[in-house]
């Protein structure tokens, strides 16, 4: 079966061998295992801590958990009641659709529309759908945000929101560069003053590393980054995201997640494609699409060197 709902889980299994799994609760992938080209055993290539909550008790370290409507803290006036990165990575979403099922590719639909607790900090109408796709070297993930407020009003009612997909890529992060961002605008949220935080840098290196406690948000880049290590290589495409967040926390933030397992930030890096510096907005009946498409690009780590 290549496409599976057990516990609040969907699983997709690709003919060719990869493999994904989706949580309902935040549409969070939780697992997208891939062979490359070299070597056709399928590998894990998203990194979820063991003492991340599963249970829907709050949102998932690690994967690939959905952050919408806000990005970090509100700065919008209609997301002032929401907590950190929105409510989209912590409610549960509804399985819509199988959306296709072939050799070419295994996708399936969620949705998500305000529920009665989601209305309680949140007013405005929505209609979220997240499409899924496993191909046999490749996961792309579309995120469909509808405008579906009636009023007919000049100007128009527009939604206006942050998105992001915080992609946790497993992979060694003392050893991990990211290109291509030089020359890039920056901020750097790990500055102590809110001042220094909105004070933008250039990007001077080539490849982007993560050795030191790293919270970048890279404003209108390519939209096309490769995260590499020795022996590894993941290419990570964005289209309509504007900017690139990359993150890891390191000993110096990770010890104090209660969810990261020891050492957990030396397993992974978060390059997270999302529109997060100023809002995107759409008018009503229409719908934006955020879309990420991560391919294994070269031969892989050995299995279970991290
Ligand atoms: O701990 P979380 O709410 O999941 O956020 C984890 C991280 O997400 C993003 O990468 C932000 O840029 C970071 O500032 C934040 O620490």
């Amino acid at each position: 079966m290549p496409v599976q709902q057990t516990n609040g889980r969907v699983i997709l299994t690709h003919p060719k061998g990869a493999s994904a799994e989706i949580l309902l609760y935040g549409a969070t992938v939780i697992s997208w295992k891939s062979g490359s080209k070299a070597n056709s055993t399928p590998v894990e290539r998203l990194f979820v801590s063991s003492k991340a909550a599963l249970d829907g008790s709050k949102p998932v370290r690690g994967g690939i958990p959905v952050v919408f409507p806000n990005f970090g803290a509100p700065t919008h006036p209609e997301h002032a009641k929401l907590s950190q990165h929105g409510f989209a990575r912590s409610a549960v979403w509804n399985f819509d659709s199988v959306v296709m099922d072939n050799e070419a590719g295994v996708s399936v639909r969620l949705t998500l529309t305000p529920t009665p607790d989601i209305m309680v900090k949140y007013l405005r109408p929505f209609h979220l759908a997240y499409v899924v796709t496993l191909a046999e070297h490749q996961l792309s993930t579309d995120l469909h945000v509808k405008n579906t407020s009636q009023t007919t009003s000049t100007p128009p009612d527009a939604l206006e929101f942050q998105a992001l997909l915080h992609t946790y890529i497993r992979a060694p992060a003392n050893d991990v560069l990211i290109f291509p961002l030089q020359g890039k605008k920056y901020y750097d949220k790990t500055e102590p003053t809110e001042q220094a935080r909105n004070q933008p840098k250039e990007e001077t290196r080539a490849g982007v590393d993560v050795k030191a406690f790293t919270d970048s948000v890279y404003e209108d880049v390519a939209g096309k980054y490769e995260v590499t290590w020795p022996g590894g290589s993941i290419e990570v495409k964005a289209k309509n995201f504007k900017d690139v967040v990359v993150w890891n926390p390191s000993a110096e933030a990770g010890s104090k997640l209660a969810d990261m397992e020891d050492g957990g930030w030396e397993r992974f890096v978060c390059v997270e494609p999302g529109y997060v510096r100023g809002f995107a907005r759409v008018n009503p009946g229409e719908t934006w699409v955020g879309q990420q498409v991560l391919t294994v690009l070269h031969e892989e780590r050995a299995q279970g060197q991290l």
